[in-house]
């Protein structure tokens, strides 16, 4: 018997005039982000899959079946692990004590995350005699998401983690997430309200809106659809994973390579050949030319292919998806722009790439 992987969930239930309806196929590990306005359902979705909002629906996680219909399991047998906002550790507790009281409950069968594992994932070797009121909000969150794990759970599901903490906290906390969502063979459901934690984080992206799902796949593809239900407005644009192919110590650039091209950046001695990065490219940040403008500042020319062309957000622009090889990219253009290159979908063209962000 083939065992479907990944996270089937179908619920229905309402507050009032407020009415949650999703139906969902999510991947069996990566991150999938649930993401969308303050009161759109994300924290009520996470809450059904956890078993602590009845619902009616079905639920199966990696095979195993939660619930079907009126037959539920009670929260306690979900193999599930849940980090909050402002998780509470047991003060009177050290980090080892803290880490160690989940884990001595499982079974030593069981255990698929060891605790020298999870504690080198999270960076706690040095805190480990420390005292919960001793502990800054970044490293106690690290201690809760490491508590969680240790419970080896199926799924683990994240309720906006970083939202308490300060920026520079978020941005020192990121490279552990990185570690979980590249070494976990689980699948972790991450709510966020924060499109650069999102970029950063996310293979998959669930976009709601008042209780249902309106946009839903993986990042990079979902990202790229000219339809925009994200509203993102100035920051459309698609995210991209590439591999530093080369540098170039004479002008300070270094050459990231996708699957159909590649981008030039600017090297601050920060990257290594064959490193793997993420980035990001904004919609407005790329014109068309229809040949290779040799004389022009642009370092980033890049054949590709026009796949799509859109209604944009206002009726001066518009939204023009490209293909290079595999890779998609948006580019919002001028209504205008479009009329007087006589752009057409199958056409080949220049994108001139006027901006790239790494991702972190
Ligand atoms: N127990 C409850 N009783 C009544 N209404 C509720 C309850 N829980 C949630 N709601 C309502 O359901 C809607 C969805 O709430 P939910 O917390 O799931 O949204 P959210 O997308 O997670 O929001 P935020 O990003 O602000 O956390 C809101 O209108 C909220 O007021």
């Amino acid at each position: 018997m083939t065992v479907s992987r990944g996270v089937q969930a179908r619920f229905r239930c309402s507050f009032g005039a407020f009415r949650l309806d999703v139906d969902l196929d999510l991947p069996g590990s990566g991150v999938t982000a649930l993401f969308g306005h303050s009161g759109c359902g994300k924290t009520t979705l996470l809450r059904c899959i956890a078993g602590l909002q009845p619902a009616d629906g079905a639920l199966t996680v990696n095979g195993e079946t939660w619930q079907d219909g009126s037959r539920s399991l009670p929260v306690h047998q979900r193999s599930l692990a849940y980090v909050f906002q402002e998780t509470s550790l047991f003060p009177h507790l050290s980090v080892r004590r803290n880490l160690n009281y989940g884990f001595r409950r499982i079974p030593e069968a069981r255990r698929q995350v060891g605790f020298d594992q999870a504690v080198s994932w999270l960076g706690l070797d040095h805190l480990l005699d420390r005292m919960p009121e001793r502990l800054s909000g970044g490293e106690r969150q690290r201690v809760a998401i490491a508590r969680a794990l240790l419970t080896s759970p199926d799924l683990l599901l994240m309720d906006e983690p970083l939202s308490a903490l300060d920026a520079r906290s978020k941005q020192d906390i990121m490279p552990y997430l990185e570690t979980l969502r590249d070494s976990l063979a689980i699948p972790i459901l991450y709510v966020s309200h924060s499109t650069a934690e999102v970029a950063r984080l996310a293979d998959h992206i669930v976009m709601m809106d008042n209780g249902q799902v309106v946009a839903e796949g993986p990042l990079q593809q979902t990202l790229a659809r000219t339809d925009q239900p994200f509203g993102l407005e100035e920051d459309a644009g698609v995210i991209m994973d590439a591999v530093i192919g080369q540098r170039d110590e004479q002008w300070h650039l270094c050459r990231a390579d996708f699957d159909g091209g590649h981008l030039w950046l600017r090297d601050d001695d920060t990257l290594d050949t064959g490193q793997r990065i993420r980035v990001q490219v904004l919609a407005r940040d790329i014109s068309i030319a229809l040949s290779q403008l040799t004389e022009q500042s642009t370092q980033n020319l890049v054949p590709a292919t026009i796949d799509e062309i859109a209604a944009d957000l206002s009726p001066g622009t518009s939204m023009v998806r490209l293909m290079a090889g595999n890779t998609p990219f948006l580019a919002r253009l001028t209504s205008r722009s479009v009329h007087t290159l006589s752009l057409q979908p199958g056409q080949r063209v220049w994108m001139q790439v006027k901006s790239v962000a790494i991702v972190d």
